[in-house]
């Protein structure tokens, strides 16, 4: 079994083989998934990720969840590796917080158990679900504090692999779409 940072360094390599045009290509698809998933459907809180440029593209997903009447919640990153969820509104809105990526303003939202669905980005996830992030626990750290929202794992094919060495600290997600 390759190491976690073997594994990180591998998917950037494949990664690094598609512009970002390409990656939001490939992005169309999983996202049509993600929108017509019957838990998406059903669920009334979402909680959702600001796309960086070399995730599965979100923004306009963002938007059309809103506009199908969904309250969607993005991660607003602290200083102390903790996460804290902010609801979306609109686009201008938002202010650019660490690692450049874009944040809700506005008061942080704590009825976690109101969470019905989490959609979780990840360097790669494996076959039984296990996570891999970009190193720095936000999500391992998170996760577990919305145990009832069903979570959905969003990365690209290339993304997907055999085995990732989970530890204690690791939540995984109950479904990679
Ligand atoms: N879109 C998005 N939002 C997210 C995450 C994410 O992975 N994607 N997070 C998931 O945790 C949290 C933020 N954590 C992040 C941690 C590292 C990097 C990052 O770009 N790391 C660089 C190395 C930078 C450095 O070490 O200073 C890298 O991966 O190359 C980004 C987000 C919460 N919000
Ligand atoms: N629940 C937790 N409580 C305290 N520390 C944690 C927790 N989860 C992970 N960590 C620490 O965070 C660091 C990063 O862990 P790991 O490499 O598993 O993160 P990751 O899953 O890749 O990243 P991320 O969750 O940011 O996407 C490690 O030092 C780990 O010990």
């Amino acid at each position: 079994m390759l190491r976690k940072e073997e594994i990180r360094q591998q998917i950037k390599r494949r990664k690094r083989q598609f512009t970002e045009e390409q990656l939001r290509e490939l992005s169309l698809a999983i996202i049509d998934r993600l929108l017509g998933h019957p838990r998406i459907k059903k669920a009334k809180r979402i909680l959702m990720y600001y796309s960086l440029p070399d995730e599965v593209y979100t923004h306009e997903a963002i938007i059309q969840l809103v506009n199908e009447g969904k309250e969607v919640f993005l991660p607003v990153v602290l200083d102390n590796f903790e996460m804290e969820l902010h609801k979306f509104s609109r686009k201008d809105n938002m202010s650019e917080g660490a690692f450049n990526i874009m944040e809700p303003i506005g008061h942080k939202y704590t009825d976690f158990d109101s969470i019905d669905v989490a959609v979780i980005p990840a360097i790669a996830y494996d076959e039984k679900n296990n996570r891999l992030g970009r190193g720095k626990g936000y999500y391992d750290r998170f996760l577990s504090k919305i145990p009832l929202a069903y979570k959905i794992g969003i990365c690209f094919d290339f993304q997907k692999i055999t085995d990732i060495p989970a530890d204690n600290n690791d939540v995984p997600v109950d479904e990679v779409i």
